[in-house]
Order: C-alpha cells, then structure tokens, then sequence
C-alpha cells in the first residue's frame, strides 16, 4: 500500500454545544481517529488532567512557544490563549490516522490557509436555552463564567458558514452517526485514494 497521509479535521462549536462530548465518542468507535492535544493558558477543571484535555500551560510559557514558532495556529479566547503546536498534529497524519482539531473560529480560519484540504464541521445546539442548560449541566463553570460563554456563543455561531459540514446536535446518537458518517465518506475521497490506492489505479488502468 501507498505512505498514506490521513486528512485533518476542524471541530468548531460554542461551548457546551457538545463537541468534546462528539469527538469522544467518534474516538471510542473509530480507532483510525485522534484529536490534537491542544496547549492553553486557563486552569484546568476538575477533572480535566494535564496532557489528556488539554496541555496546561503558564502564560509565559505559552508567550515562548509562540517566539520559537511552535504552533500551527493559536488564538486568544475568553481572555486565555489557546494553541495547536505542530509537533502534535504531523506525526498522526503521516501515519494515516485523521486527526481532528477542536478549536475555535480564528484558529479555523488560520489553519484552511496553511492546509486547504482541512475539512471543517460545525457543531450548532437546537436552541439558546439548550445551550445554556448543557453549560449548567456540565457543572464545571461558574454562573460569571456561563454568562460569558453564552456572550461569546451568538459571535462563535455566526461563522457556520465557513465550514463544509454543519451538525445540529439536538439527539446525541444521530448528530453522533452523522459525524461518523462525514469521517467515513471524506476516506474516500478522490485524493486520498488516490494516494493510498496508487499502485492499484496504476494497474488497474495499467499505467
Ligand atoms: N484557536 C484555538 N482554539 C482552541 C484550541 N483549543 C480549544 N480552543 C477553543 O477554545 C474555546 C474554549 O475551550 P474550553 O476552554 O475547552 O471550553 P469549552 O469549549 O466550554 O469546553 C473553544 O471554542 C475551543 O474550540 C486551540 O488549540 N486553538
Ligand atoms: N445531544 C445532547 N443532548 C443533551 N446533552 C448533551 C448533548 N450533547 C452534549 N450534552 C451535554 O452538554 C454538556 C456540554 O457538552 P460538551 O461536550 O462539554 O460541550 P463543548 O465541548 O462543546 O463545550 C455536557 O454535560 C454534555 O454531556
């Protein structure tokens, strides 16, 4: 078989749309499935462990990584940084595997510049009011902290447009077979077969 290169995916929502829920449940079905971990400046949670969900990082720190060039993208959201270091990301992908990148609109864009054939999807809830009812739900933010969420969450939205794929996470089991569904049809896509299949159309036009 051709050195197959697997394709890199950008997962964007306002929080608490439900993408970390997602992409956690694609990774528990799809093993030929990743996400970058991203660096970023806020505290962890509870329960959130460093190098799991996030690598948890001080500011200056942060401030050096950017310096020597360090990350694919970063951006500042709700008063943190936040950033994909390229080391996390091109390494799974020569190996084949898609890797998905959970970040927010700026990073998105920053990133279909420097590889057009990223595929974006855009996690929407089925209303405000749901939204803010997963915020209180999940039980890790602060009432302050929700309310800036849900500030920040109309501005987030607004760039659906700028994806491929958008998904209305209202019953979790078919928002989640419809992200399954994307992953499995975008392996077949022209480009990629073409490069894991190779040596095949090679013979089978007989080249
Ligand atoms: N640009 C960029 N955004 C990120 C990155 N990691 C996370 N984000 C975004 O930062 C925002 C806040 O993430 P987080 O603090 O985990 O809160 P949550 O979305 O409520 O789980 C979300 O919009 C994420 O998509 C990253 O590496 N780069
Ligand atoms: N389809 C859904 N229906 C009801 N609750 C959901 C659904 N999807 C996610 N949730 C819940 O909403 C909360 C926010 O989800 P989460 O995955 O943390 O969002 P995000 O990563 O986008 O901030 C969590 O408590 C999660 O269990």
């Amino acid at each position: 078989m051709d050195r197959h290169t697997g394709n890199l995916f950008i997962l964007s929502a306002p929080s608490g749309a439900g993408k970390s829920s997602l992409y956690k449940a694609l990774l528990k079905a799809d093993d030929k499935v990743r996400i970058s971990i991203s660096h970023t400046t806020r505290a962890p949670r509870k329960g959130e462990e460093h190098g799991r969900e996030y690598y948890f990082t001080e500011d200056e720190d942060f401030l050096d990584m950017i310096a020597e060039d360090a990350f694919f993208e970063h951006a500042q959201v709700f008063d943190n940084y936040y950033g994909t270091s390229k080391a996390s990301i091109f390494n799974m992908l020569e190996q084949g595997l898609d890797v998905i990148l959970e970040i927010d609109w700026q990073g998105a864009r920053q990133v279909r510049k420097l590889y057009p054939d990223a595929i974006g999807v855009f996690i929407l809830p089925p209303s405000l009011k749901a939204l803010e009812e997963r915020l209180h739900g999940r039980g890790t933010d602060s009432e302050e902290v929700i309310q800036r969420r849900m500030s920040k969450a109309v501005a987030e939205m607004s760039h659906y447009d700028e994806y491929d794929f958008v998904i209305v996470n209202d019953d979790f089991e078919t928002a989640l077979t419809q992200m399954q569904s994307i992953f499995t049809a975008m392996r077949s896509k022209n480009t990629v077969m073409k490069q894991k299949y190779g040596n095949l159309i090679n013979d089978l036009l007989s080249i």
